[in-house]
């Protein structure tokens, strides 16, 4: 569903993020991507959301080549991604059903039809009994909870989840871990970036280890040198 051929990216500034890169990573799977701070796992994730563009190589989602999908084309890709960062950017004037519903109303959802799925979608997060609460009077974990309902609640196929532990203690992180892979099981792609090898040893999963932005490793977590 994504791959890689021989893909480089270099910034404007000619900062080189990632360097021929290649891999391929099928429906269903789940995948860590970890590596050194700096070392390209950002710059990866948004190749494939297309928030930026390959320098070289192609980028294919779902077979499509999406290396130099037109402007026109972004919505129609990204609603099939469901983007998690560490911080979640939560609308705070806003309930927690509201800020769940943001992407089915944008999309012309009908509103009942909306309603069902972001009721289905917090009883999935463990936060069925929040819908009316407003995001500052959650927990941490709470609003990262809120942030993956968001992006899951339109059934994307691929959840691109950029160190959405990085701010949780280590019982939380282990929660939305959790949480990953029950989406997971329901049949939706999961690409974790993460430099938490600690939290991903406690459930190993496909990893690709960048350096400097090589693609330095691609196998087990438990194989890792
Ligand atoms: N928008 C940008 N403009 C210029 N250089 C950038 C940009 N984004 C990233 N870089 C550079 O590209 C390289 C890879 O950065 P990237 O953010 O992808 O790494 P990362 O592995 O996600 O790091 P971290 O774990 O710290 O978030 C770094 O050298 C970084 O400075």
């Amino acid at each position: 569903m994504i791959e890689f051929k021989s893909v480089s990216k270099v910034y404007q500034q000619g900062q080189i993020a990632l360097q021929n890169i290649n891999f391929k990573i099928s429906s269903g799977e789940f995948v860590y991507l970890t590596g050194h701070s700096g070392a390209g796992k950002t710059s990866l994730m948004q190749l494939i959301a297309v928030i930026e563009r390959a320098s070289i190589g192609q980028v294919l989602f779902n077979g499509k080549d999406i290396t130099d999908i037109s402007l026109k084309e972004i919505p129609y890709l990204r609603r099939r991604i469901g983007m998690i960062f560490q911080d979640h950017h939560l609308m705070l004037n806003r309930t927690v059903a509201e800020n769940v519903a943001l992407p089915l109303l944008i999309r012309d959802f009908d509103e009942d039809e909306a309603y069902e799925l972001v009721k289905q979608t917090l009883e999935k997060v463990g936060l069925q009994n929040k819908e009316e609460f407003y995001p500052l009077s959650l927990s941490t974990g709470e609003q990262q909870r809120v942030g993956i309902a968001r992006a899951v609640v339109a059934r994307p196929d691929v959840i691109l989840a950029d160190e959405p532990t990085g701010n949780l203690d280590k019982g939380l992180s282990q929660d939305i871990l959790a949480l990953f892979e029950l989406l997971n099981r329901d049949g939706t792609t999961v690409v974790m970036a993460s430099h938490d090898t600690d939290l991903l040893s406690t459930s190993p999963h496909r990893t690709l280890v960048l350096n400097h932005g090589h693609l330095v490793y691609d196998g087990e977590f438990n194989n890792i040198q």
